[in-house]
């Protein structure tokens, strides 16, 4: 095996081997906390433009399964790993995860020290790495930063006819699992690009609006704040992680960039109105800053245990709520499934009503 380095733009130098693609790839290095859940992970569009650090040492020990994948293309830049299990043992495996990056076409460095690297990032912050053959001397300078959702959400409308509720699933590079947990309520729904108009998702007349997940700075959307806001006006809107980042955004709030963000499978988020706790999904760099909340327009619902940051919104006039995590989950548990399947109650009991709501 072919030895391989990761550079850290701050200076840092990390020895491994090379697997998957053959190519030297650069991106943000993030690390995600899971214990299990490496395919859906790689293949989470929200990851475009990163290299994720697995902290869990052990990755590829039950292999790749043909039902697992977020999205048919993975977007992300890399992945650095710790210790690569090349033989896998699971009923439903069909490939190894290296042989996954490989035909997915992402570079990953395995055998490094992941432990040391992700208290590296942790002191230092996220930070741009350079995963490949040759130690990075320069960093090539502060180019544009791709438009990532663009890359990753839908050319095409793409309709699932079913006998719910109509839901309309705003694609910013939304995790297949959304959708999984929309067909499982009954749901018909269609997938429309970002740049959906208010006007063109009316024309689809659906019962209710969600803002899914996706890649980078919410802030890159600006320009289309004001077609959301008209959207989330009109019909009960639910915001999934970026989802929730552009609705507070497009009500006038601001977000900021975490230090090294949260990414993993058991972050605790308590939920206001009970005092509860959840154990949540989560892979996310920015978050809703609290103090540009308007009190008159939103109720916070749910806050970080850890660092108290803003887990979840609701709006005191219109049905919107947002959420910072991730309640579908995949992987991840399912504690906060609820706001789904609520989501899905709450517009198929407004029916007719709904629009009399405003
Ligand atoms: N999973 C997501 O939707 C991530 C949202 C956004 N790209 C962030 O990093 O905060």
């Amino acid at each position: 095996m072919e030895q391989g380095y990761l550079t850290l733009e701050t200076g840092e130098l990390f020895e491994g081997v090379l697997i998957g693609a053959e190519h030297d790839s650069l991106g943000e290095v993030v690390f995600n906390t899971s214990m299990t859940g490496y395919q859906e992970i790689i293949t989470d569009p929200s990851y475009a433009g990163q290299i994720i650090t697995f902290c869990y040492p052990l990755i590829g020990n039950y292999g790749i399964n043909a039902l697992d994948n977020e999205s048919i293309t993975p977007a992300l830049a890399g992945v650095v790993i710790g210790d690569l299990c090349e033989t896998p043992s699971h009923y439903q495996s069909i490939e190894k995860f290296s042989e996954k990056l490989k035909q997915a076409g992402v570079p990953g460095l395995a055998g490094v020290d992941t432990r040391l690297l992700v208290k590296t990032i942790r002191s230092r912050g996220t930070v741009k790495g350079y995963l490949g053959r040759e130690k990075a001397i320069a960093f090539p300078s502060q180019e544009q930063t791709p438009f990532w959702v663009e890359k990753v959400s839908t050319k095409e409308q793409q309709f699932f006819k079913n006998r719910g509720p109509h839901v309309v699933l705003v694609d910013f590079g939304y995790k297949k699992s959304i959708l999984t947990a929309l067909l499982a309520e009954n749901c018909a729904v269609t997938i429309v690009p970002y740049h959906t108009t208010f006007e063109q998702i009316k024309s689809i007349q659906p019962d209710g609006v969600l803002f899914s997940n996706g890649p980078g700075d919410p802030m890159a959307l600006k320009k289309w704040f004001p077609e959301y806001k008209k959207i989330s006006q009109y019909f009960p809107t639910l915001g999934i992680c970026l989802g929730h980042q552009l609705i507070a955004l497009a009500y006038g709030a601001k977000t900021e960039k975490l230090t090294y963000g949260h990414r993993g499978g058991n972050h605790p988020v308590k939920e206001l109105a009970t005092g509860k706790v959840k154990i949540t999904a989560q892979n996310h760099s920015y978050v809703v800053i609290d103090e540009s909340i308007d009190s008159k327009v939103f109720e916070v619902t749910y806050r970080n245990v850890n660092d108290r940051s803003i887990e979840g919104l609701k709006h005191k006039h219109y049905p919107i709520q947002s959420v910072q995590f991730h309640p579908e989950a995949h992987p991840g548990p399912s504690d906060t499934e609820y706001i789904l399947t609520g989501f899905v109650r709450e517009i198929a009991s407004l029916g007719e009503t709904k629009y009399a709501v405003k």
